[in-house]
Order: structure tokens, then sequence, then C-alpha cells
């Protein structure tokens, strides 16, 4: 396996609840690389590009609104196999599902919120973190 590279936010209920710190305690502690980090108020055009597969749900506007609550740290990290391990750090998308010791078994307090509030979101694959760190990382 290879180095490859994920983006992560922390979404405005991780940053609210004071989780900015752990997650990137976990990103050191696995000796991830942070390439890239920064404090970002999302736009619904940020928005819309990244969550493009989901702008047609009735669910969407609620997600929209709540990406733009705070703002939220974007973050690029960089290690073998980074994507699908962080994916397994960070667990299901629904925190009342997620295992403690994952992000969002631990940190995902807004049970059965709509839209779905669970700290952080990252990529799910080569191609979406592509995609997702030209939305975020412009300048990279
Ligand atoms: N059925 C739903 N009702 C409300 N909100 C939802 C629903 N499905 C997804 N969401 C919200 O949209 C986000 C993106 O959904 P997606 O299916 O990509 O889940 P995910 O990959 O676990 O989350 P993320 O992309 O944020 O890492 C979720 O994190 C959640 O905030």
């Amino acid at each position: 396996m290879s180095e490859e590279s994920t983006l992560i936010l922390v979404k405005p209920d991780g940053v609210k609840s004071g989780h900015i710190g752990d997650v990137i305690t976990r990103l050191e502690n696995r000796r991830y690389t942070i390439t890239a980090l920064k404090v970002i108020q999302a736009t619904p055009e940020l928005l819309q590009a990244h969550y493009a597969q989901l702008v047609d749900k009735p669910f969407y506007p609620g997600i929209e609104a709540f990406m733009m609550e705070t703002p939220m740290v974007a973050i690029v990290a960089t290690g073998v196999d980074v994507i699908n391990s962080f994916r397994k750090m960070v667990g299901p998308t629904k925190p009342e599902d997620a295992m403690p010791g994952t992000i969002r078994g631990d940190f995902g307090r807004a049970w059965g919120t709509q839209p779905i509030k669970n700290v952080v979101h990252s990529s799910d694959s080569p191609e979406s973190a592509a995609r997702e760190i030209k939305i975020w990382f412009p300048e990279l």
C-alpha cells in the first residue's frame, strides 16, 4: 500500500463541543502527517460542490444550514491507507451506531438529530479525496 491523502472536516458540532484537538490527536497518535490545516467558513457554493451527490435529497437544506453554523477545521492528512483507516476510526454515519473508541462513538453526542450531526467528515475513496481536497484547498 502506498501513501495517500484524505480530506477531513471537523464539522460545526465538533467545533462547538471542543473536539478539534481530539481529532488532531487521534491523527497524530496513528502517525499520520497533517499536510494542510485551516479554519474555514463554508458557503453554499462550497457545500453544493462537496455534497454534489446529496443536493437533490430532501434533507440537503438542513445539511447546508448545519455546516455553516460555525467555521470548520479542514485538514489534509497523509499516510499509508489513511482513507480507509481513518473512516474506521470515524465510525458509521449515525453516532448512535458508532462503537465506543470511534470519533463518532466517543464525541457524537447529538443522537437522533436531523440532519445527522456526526463530528467529522472524511473522504471515502481516492477519487473523493482528490475531488474534495480541490474544493477545500484550491491553493494546494
Ligand atoms: N438520511 C439522512 N438524514 C439527515 N442527514 C443525513 C442523512 N444522510 C446523510 N446525512 C448527512 O449528510 C452527511 C453526508 O452523508 P453521507 O452519506 O456522505 O455520510 P458519511 O459519509 O457518513 O458522512 P460524511 O460524508 O459527512 O463523512 C452525513 O454526514 C450527515 O450529516
